[in-house]
């Protein structure tokens, strides 16, 4: 399928810029002033936007996939279809909450690498779709814009605030009885200044070959956006402790962009946003996302009893949720590389 199938246009997409998009951008670009002002703030009180994600955007923008998958095909939604995807979380799930128990920190480094490829494909798909990404001409060019997109939230706090990325780190893989020497090899200077220079150069590349391709050149909207974006991006990771940071992209950019791509695919949604009307589009994902996120919300209340070490503190609290978010988030990322091929992501016109 050709990427024109993929672009939004008219109203529809007017409404989700300026609901989805726009607010997000500002938002990112507000927080990020007060920290290069020199603005610190309590721990406790950065690690609100992940708590905030257990029923808000963050955790329930993957609880409609079960309903995603058929209506992407156009397919009805039936029994063997939520089955289907049942049986994905279930195996895939499984398999993977296994290894956070064989290997912490493997499952934990699985943990990075799928998160970057995820959220990098949500970013290629909303460039396509929202932002007349004319410039993304090739397959390469876009796997290597969604690596630059996951990388922003992966990568860039680690260069500038490696001590509390380290410390999450621990948090995580501290329920499974991992030492901190484990990881020590990540957060040596040298390490993480090959990995900055490594990915600037990424970055550099993937937008000075996108503006080489970019038909209208330095004028062209598609590749302002993609850059307008990425500095952005770059900026607010520097500049935001990456517990805060991480919690506010996670709920605001990525949830609420995947939350707009679900809702192209409900055809009441659809009708509200040409009328220029949120409110039939947030009814309708409220409702599908309710079942499965009160699901998940049951199994991170199990999972709390589960684990070898029980937390005793936020800190460790949220260490656990960050853990089922990994379980969860591997088949969340089959089921939207499944939406991207039905819908062209990966194959350019
Ligand atoms: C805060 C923080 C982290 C949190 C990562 C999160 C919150 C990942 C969520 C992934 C999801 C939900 C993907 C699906 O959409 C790291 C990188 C582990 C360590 C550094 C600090
Ligand atoms: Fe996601």
């Amino acid at each position: 399928m050709a990427v024109r199938d993929l672009t939004v246009a008219g109203r529809v997409r007017t409404t989700l810029t300026g609901s989805a998009l726009a607010p997000v951008w500002v938002a990112h670009g507000l927080l990020a002033l007060p920290f290069l002002a020199g603005l610190s703030v309590p721990l406790e009180l950065q690690y609100a936007p992940l708590a905030v994600s257990v029923v808000l955007l963050g955790l329930p923008h993957g609880a409609v996939d079960h309903l995603a998958v058929p209506r992407v095909r156009g397919r009805p939604v039936t029994t063997r279809a939520l089955l289907g995807v049942g049986a994905l979380y279930g195996l895939l799930g499984g398999l993977y909450l296994a290894g956070w128990f064989l290997a912490p920190v493997l499952a934990f480094l699985l943990f990075i690498a799928i998160t970057w490829a995820h959220w990098g494909q949500g970013d290629v798909y909303a460039l396509l779709a929202l932002a007349d990404a004319d410039h993304l001409r090739t397959r390469l060019q876009r796997a290597a814009t969604a690596a630059v997109r996951g990388g922003l939230p992966m990568l860039v706090p680690l260069l500038s605030y490696p001590g509390q990325y380290r410390r999450v780190a621990r948090a995580l893989t501290g329920r499974f009885g991992v030492g901190a020497a484990d990881l020590a090899p990540l957060f040596r200077v040298e390490t993480r200044l090959a990995l900055g220079v490594g990915f600037a150069l990424l970055t550099a590349a993937a937008l000075a070959v996108g503006l080489h391709r970019a038909p209208d050149g330095f004028g062209d909207r598609g590749w302002r956006v993609d850059a307008g974006e990425t500095a952005l991006l770059w900026l607010f990771f520097l500049a935001v402790p990456p517990v805060l940071a991480i919690g506010v992209y996670f709920c605001l950019w990525h949830s609420t962009r995947h939350i707009a791509r679900l809702v192209l695919l409900d055809p009441d949604a659809v009708v509200g946003l040409r009328d220029g009307s949120l409110a039939p589009a947030l009814r309708g994902f409220a409702r599908d996302a309710a079942p499965l996120t009160a699901v998940s919300l049951a199994f991170l209340a199990g999972f709390y009893y589960l684990v070898p070490v029980r937390p005793a503190t936020v800190e460790a609290a949220v260490g656990l949720y960050l853990v089922l978010i990994a379980v969860l988030t591997l088949p969340h990322v089959v089921v939207v590389a499944l939406m991207d091929r039905v819908q062209g992501v990966w194959s350019p016109a």
